[in-house]
């Protein structure tokens, strides 16, 4: 399709999903299904994830009494725009301003310079009539910093901007399908009035007399549209995984290459302990993004209550756990996708493998919803703090816990001394806590001896980031062993998981041998066990790998994928798909007689003289 052809497209699907939602219906579980099963980007995404959510999370109750009510039966379609030409990631930083007029009794909506113009939100560009605006606050001169705003863009007979508004789609993006059905764009806003009541003001207000009072709760609340958002992405990290992994596994029991001793039968690949060792921590790491994601979704409902009750104790720890686990599972799930198309050898790299789609889809998500390095920084940041009040009669709590126990793990030493002491749960989790401890007071020590710790943090911004992933691994590897600990039916069922997280724990131990043999948190004879123990797993997954797939439960429509197909047929397949290729509609191409014909002519006379 083209890009018109695509957007036109994606407006009929969604209008036919939400259709089906209301007429069935469908209840909020079955609608998210419904959007996966549609699979792909649009402005539902946004009006559904974002919109609705801001002013549920912003707006005071008759903000949300007014408005809700028409975003729920989508009489105005929503955005999120916040991210701008010039900043995205310092959220600080925008520079659109909400300047309040106490003559009128409006905030006047500016787009002081070109890079102050919205760039990027999605569904902007063509379809939302309304969105949640981020601008900086300024009363009576005084800027406060940025707020969130309800905003009418279109005019809603004509569908045409409002005046005052520029607005547009920012173009093609990576891919040929992939996020083009989604009409990311720009606005840009000039002296655009709004009414006062259309500030969102459940945190901090503007009097009619044009008086800022301000927020009583932690400014950051405003930030809880992204962290809800940062929670979903997890889990989806586990379906897009799940999605790569099926293709590749199926698509490794099908291929053979070489093996074959006089003529006989080849090796299938997914028999060589190369393709296991990559494709098989791909395996555990879907499952273990699945459990780590149903985690989070219950830490995520438990802060919501507590802030609910105003109780706010427990935030600095759901946005670390949300940046965190976000960045970790998207930029792994990025990388397993690539790593799944290299391991389905040059098929792979055909758009019917279903691999390049699914990479280009998804890929932005370790940019969007947050930068992944600039997520991590924020852990790293929680983890410094945590660091610093060790000793101070506070103790960490939740995800950091084990911090508590720092005189011990500073100076544990493993005590894996056979390869299955690497299927002990205590002793695995000892040696993750160690490393991610060891490494994050090291960082703190480097710090304390800079004069200036915001100079210091900038100058140790690497060690931080992988001080932080190594704390998010730990949270991975603990949710996949507690949930190893919990009831899960069948005997057989049980072990095949248990395999596959240790496969997860031991193959990051391989990847980051680094981190654990520089912090000591293992010898190098227990690093060689591990690797031991993780061949020794490789060959009890092998027999189960295709079943483990298969309980993806993904059909062959929603594979998208001639490689991963559920009956195994690939190469008849692959030939009926290459047919399907417009280039194949004429024996002879387009361009035959223009380029090629006199090309070879020439060459024959000139051969002939
Ligand atoms: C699609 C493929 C097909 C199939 C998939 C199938 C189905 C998919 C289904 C649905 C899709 C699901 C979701 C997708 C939906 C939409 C997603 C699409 C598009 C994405 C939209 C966006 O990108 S929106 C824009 C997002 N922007 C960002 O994330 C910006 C990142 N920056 C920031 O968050 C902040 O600026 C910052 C955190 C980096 C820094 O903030 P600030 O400068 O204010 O903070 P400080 O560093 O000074 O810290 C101050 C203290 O505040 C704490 N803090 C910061 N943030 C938070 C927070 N969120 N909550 C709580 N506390 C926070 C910080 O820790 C500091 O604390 P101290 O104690 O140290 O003071
Ligand atoms: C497909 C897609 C959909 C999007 N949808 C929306 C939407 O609906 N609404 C919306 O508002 N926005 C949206 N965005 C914007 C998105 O949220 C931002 O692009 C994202 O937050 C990253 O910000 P940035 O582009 O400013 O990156 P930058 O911050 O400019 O990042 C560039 C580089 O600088 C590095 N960097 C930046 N700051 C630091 C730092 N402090 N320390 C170390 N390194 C740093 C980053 O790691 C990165 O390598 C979307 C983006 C994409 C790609």
């Amino acid at each position: 399709m083209t890009r018109k052809e695509l957007f036109k497209n994606t407006l009929r699907k969604s209008v036919h999903a939400w259709k089906l939602i209301n007429e069935l219906p469908l209840s909020d579980d079955e609608s998210l299904m419904l959007r996966h099963f549609m699979d792909q980007p649009g402005f539902l995404d946004l009006h559904w994830r974002m919109f609705v959510p801001a002013i549920k999370g912003q707006g005071t109750e008759e903000q949300k009494q007014k408005w809700l009510p028409l975003a729920n039966k989508m009489q105005i379609i929503g955005c999120y725009a916040q991210t701008e030409l010039g900043h995205g990631s310092n959220v600080q930083g925008l520079e659109t301003t909400a300047t309040f007029d106490p003559q009128t009794d409006q905030f006047i909506l500016h787009s002081p310079t070109q890079t102050s113009s919205k760039w990027w939100p999605g569904g902007l560009g063509k379809v939302s009539t309304h969105a949640v605006i981020y601008a900086r606050l300024i009363t009576d001169g005084k800027d406060h910093g940025v707020h969130g705003f309800i905003v009418q863009l279109r005019n809603m007979d004509d569908h045409s901007p409002l005046p005052g508004i520029t607005i547009g789609d920012i173009g093609v993006k990576f891919g040929n399908g992939a996020y083009n059905s989604m009409d990311n764009g720009f606005l840009m806003f000039d002296k655009f009035c709004i009414p006062r009541d259309q500030m969102l003001m459940r945190l901090s207000k503007v009097t009619r007399e044009g008086k800022y009072v301000p927020s009583d709760v932690p400014r950051q609340l405003m930030y809880g549209t992204m962290v809800s958002v940062r929670q979903t992405i997890v889990s989806n990290a586990s379906i897009a995984m799940a999605r790569a992994v099926c293709i590749a596994t199926r698509y490794s029991a099908v291929r053979r290459q070489f093996g074959s001793q006089n003529g006989g039968i080849e090796t299938q690949v997914i028999d060589y302990k190369t393709q296991q060792n990559r494709l098989f921590p791909l395996l555990a790491s879907a499952y273990a993004f699945r459990f780590v994601g149903e985690w989070l979704k219950w830490l995520y409902t438990d802060v919501t209550q507590r802030l609910e009750a105003s109780d706010f104790a427990t935030l600095p720890e759901a946005h670390a756990c949300t940046a965190g686990l976000k960045s970790m599972t998207t930029s792994a799930t990025s990388d397993g996708i690539e790593e799944c198309r290299k391991l389905c050898g040059g098929h792979g790299y055909l758009w019917c493998s279903g691999l390049p789609e699914l990479f280009a889809v998804y890929v932005p998500a370790c940019t969007y919803e947050g930068d992944n390095v600039v997520l991590q920084l924020q852990v790293a940041r929680f983890l410094m703090k945590t660091v610093s009040q060790l000793g101070s009669g506070k103790a960490p709590a939740g995800t950091t816990a084990y911090m508590g126990r720092a005189k011990h793990l500073l100076q544990c030493r493993s005590s894996i001394r056979k390869a299955e002491d690497w299927l002990n749960p205590a002793m695995v989790l000892e040696t993750f806590e160690a490393r991610a401890l060891r490494m994050a007071v090291s960082c703190a020590n480097n710090l304390s001896k800079f004069e200036n710790q915001e100079q210091g943090f900038s100058e140790l911004l690497a060690d931080l980031v992988e001080a932080a992933i190594a704390h998010c691994q730990l949270i991975v590897v603990s949710k996949f062993i507690v949930k190893l600990e919990g009831e899960i039916k069948g005997k057989g069922v049980k072990n095949q998981l248990k395999n596959l997280c240790y496969i997860y724990a031991l193959h990051l131990i391989h990847k980051h041998l680094g981190d654990f043999l520089s912090t000591n948190s293992i010898t190098s004879e227990q690093a060689s066990l591990a690797n031991h123990q993780l061949r020794s797993l490789y060959t009890q997954v092998r027999p189960n790998a295709v079943a483990l797939v298969d309980a993806f439960d993904y059909t062959d429509h929603y594979l998208g994928s001639v490689l991963g197909r559920y009956d195994g047929n690939v190469y008849p397949k692959l030939f009926e798909e290459a047919l399907k290729d417009p280039l194949n509609d004429t024996v002879v191409p387009d361009g035959y007689h223009e380029y090629i014909r006199p090309l070879i002519k020439q060459h024959l006379r000139s051969a002939r003289l």
